[in-house]
């Protein structure tokens, strides 16, 4: 599903979210941490969307801010275009204000599943008893025998079995596969419009994360759910996405830099650093093209207190040029096709081409070459 369709389901125009974080207990002053930077993305009924980046980029800053968590410090976040914080702000006023959408009713339609199931399963209650709450509160009609059937039924679905025996028991006598399975079904019942799902089969044997992933997709079809899937792994996003129809979003140092198709983002990434997540997924095989050493110009990350200028990306970027040190390159759509990238390299027309390779960077040659065939490396 592409961002010109109708009014989306959640819609995020240039958030940023900075913290200030106090050093030495306050003593040597504040530096705010640009955890997400600028960052414009739209999620539609029924969409799968991954963010994929690595440790500390801001994925799960972004996740929590699309659901209505973590307020952002600017631009703004719309759920079926009623602005989240707006209807949080109106909550005190008698009558709710002017809104569509109250606060309530947004908070119950973005859910979210963690990494760790079992700290927000809890351990007080036998599954029924977790998994009835949200049938009680969002189908009161409903009879204790049909939330019964309800429930049995999904835990059995689920492959659950004997849905009695699971559902008697407390959280603590589940496997963390089996957590995860309850706490996708406590979000489904909520009638979530969107799942965030963060990192929420890291924790799992890598044989189960493919059939977590399956069971995610089965059940959106039944219960017409959207997922924002947060993963630093490439390989999983693909695996989620390509079933689903849904695009993969890369993030570095709090900016979105490439978002597309699984299709585009795995066989023909534009942007640099998706090509070096690529090299670094090994489940995509792209290291078997005989490149041993990843394809950047240093190892060091910068630190989100202090991204560089221009393209955050050039201190590393193979390809960076004395223009991507002071502009900063926007996410855009170069070839109509729905895929955006922040590369000024996706734009055969830009002054990039003219300006001079940084140390360390590649050839005239190279560049020449590069030129007429974008987005060559990657493929497998
Ligand atoms: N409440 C906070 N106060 C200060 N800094 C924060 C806060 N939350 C996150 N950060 C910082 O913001 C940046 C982005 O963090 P975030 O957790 O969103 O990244 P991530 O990509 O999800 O990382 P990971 O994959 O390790 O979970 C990091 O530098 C992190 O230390």
């Amino acid at each position: 599903m592409s961002d010109a369709d109708d009014e989306p389901l959640l819609s995020l125009r240039n958030v940023s979210v900075h913290f200030e974080d106090e050093q030495l207990f306050g003593l040597a002053g504040s530096e705010t941490v640009h955890a997400v930077d600028d960052v414009s993305l739209d999620v539609h009924e029924n969409d799968v969307v991954a963010l994929v980046g690595e440790s500390g980029c801001g994925k799960t800053t972004l996740g929590k801010t699309a659901i209505g968590v973590q307020r952002p410090t600017d631009g703004d976040v719309r759920y079926r275009g009623q602005d989240i914080w707006e209807a949080k702000d109106a909550k005190g006023f008698l009558g709710g204000g002017d809104v569509t959408h109250s606060w309530e009713k947004i908070r119950r339609s973005l859910q979210m599943i963690h990494q760790d199931p079992g700290s927000s399963l809890n351990s007080n209650f036998t599954i029924e008893s977790i998994l009835s709450a949200p049938l009680k509160k969002w189908e009161p009609e409903m009879s204790e025998a049909d939330r019964r059937v309800r429930i049995y039924g999904l835990l059995e679905y689920v492959g659950m079995t004997p849905a009695e025996d699971y559902a008697s028991r407390y959280p603590h006598q589940l496997s963390g596969g089996e957590q995860q399975r309850v706490a996708l079904i406590r979000a489904l019942l909520m009638n979530s419009d969107l799942i965030l799902a963060d990192e929420a089969i890291s924790a799992l044997d890598v044989s189960l994360r493919a059939e977590m992933m399956d069971l995610m997709l089965e059940l959106q079809e039944e219960f017409d759910t959207s997922y924002l899937f947060i993963s630093h792994n490439l390989a999983n996003a693909k695996h989620l996405t390509q079933r689903a129809g849904g695009r993969i979003g890369i993030m570095y140092l709090g900016e979105l830099v490439e978002v597309g198709t699984p299709e585009q983002i795995i066989h023909d990434p534009q942007h640099p650093y998706t090509k070096v997540l690529l090299w670094a997924t090994s489940d995509l095989q792209n290291r078997s093209k005989g490149v041993s050493t990843p394809p950047v110009r240093s190892l060091d990350i910068p630190e989100p207190t202090d991204p560089p200028s221009g393209c955050r990306f050039h201190t590393r970027c193979l390809d960076a040029r004395e223009v991507c040190t002071r502009e900063c390159p926007s996410l855009e759509d170069h070839d109509g096709d729905g895929r955006r990238t922040a590369c000024f390299r996706a734009d055969p027309d830009h002054e990039y081409w003219e300006s001079e390779p940084l140390d360390g960077a590649e050839t005239e040659e190279n560049a020449a070459g590069d030129r007429g065939e974008r987005g060559a490396a990657g493929d497998d």
